[in-house]
C-alpha cells in the first residue's frame, strides 16, 4: 500500500526535470500515473531537491482549503510546472496545458517524520 508522503513524491516531485517541454504534462500525468479511470485536472510538479520541499513543513504555518491547520508555505520561489486540462480534451486522452512559474507552494504535512502529503496551492 503506498503512503501519502510516497503518493505526494509520485504525484508532485520532478527534481530532476524542468517542465519545459510543452509535452512535459501529457507524458509525466500518465507516467505518474494520474490518468487512469480519468485525468486529474490540475496537477503540480515540484523541480527542486526532496529537501527543500521538507523543509517547506517547518516554514510558515497557514490554514488549508480545507480549513485544517497543517498547510505551510514555502520561504522562498520553487521551481515548479503546473498542468491544467484543456477544455476540449477527452478521456482516455488526457491532454494538458504545461505552465512554468518559479512560485511558493503550500504543503499539508503529517506524520513522523513530518513529511508533505498533500499540495494546497502555489502563490
Ligand atoms: N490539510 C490536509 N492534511 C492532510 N491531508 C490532506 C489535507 N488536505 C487534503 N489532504 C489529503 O490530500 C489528498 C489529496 O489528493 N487532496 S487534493 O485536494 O485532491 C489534492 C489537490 C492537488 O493534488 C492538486 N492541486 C491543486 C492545486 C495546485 O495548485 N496544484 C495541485 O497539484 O489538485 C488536487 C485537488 O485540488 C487527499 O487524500 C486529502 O485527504
Amino acid at each position: 500500500r503506498e503512503s501519502s508522503a510516497m503518493k505526494f513524491e509520485r504525484q508532485h516531485m520532478d527534481s530532476a526535470g524542468t517542465g519545459s517541454s510543452p509535452t512535459y504534462c501529457n507524458q509525466m500525468m500518465m507516467r505518474r500515473e494520474m490518468t487512469n479511470g480519468s485525468c486529474k485536472p490540475v496537477n503540480t510538479f515540484v523541480h527542486e531537491p526532496l529537501a527543500h520541499v521538507h523543509a517547506a513543513c517547518s516554514q510558515k504555518n497557514v490554514t488549508c482549503k480545507n480549513g485544517k491547520g497543517n498547510c505551510y508555505k514555502s520561504s522562498s520561489a520553487l521551481h515548479i510546472t503546473d498542468c491544467r486540462l484543456k477544455g476540449n480534451s477527452k478521456y482516455p486522452n488526457c491532454d494538458y496545458q504545461t505552465s512554468n512559474y518559479q512560485k511558493r507552494i503550500i504543503v499539508a504535512c503529517e506524520g513522523n517524520p513530518y513529511v508533505p502529503v498533500h499540495l494546497d496551492a502555489s502563490v
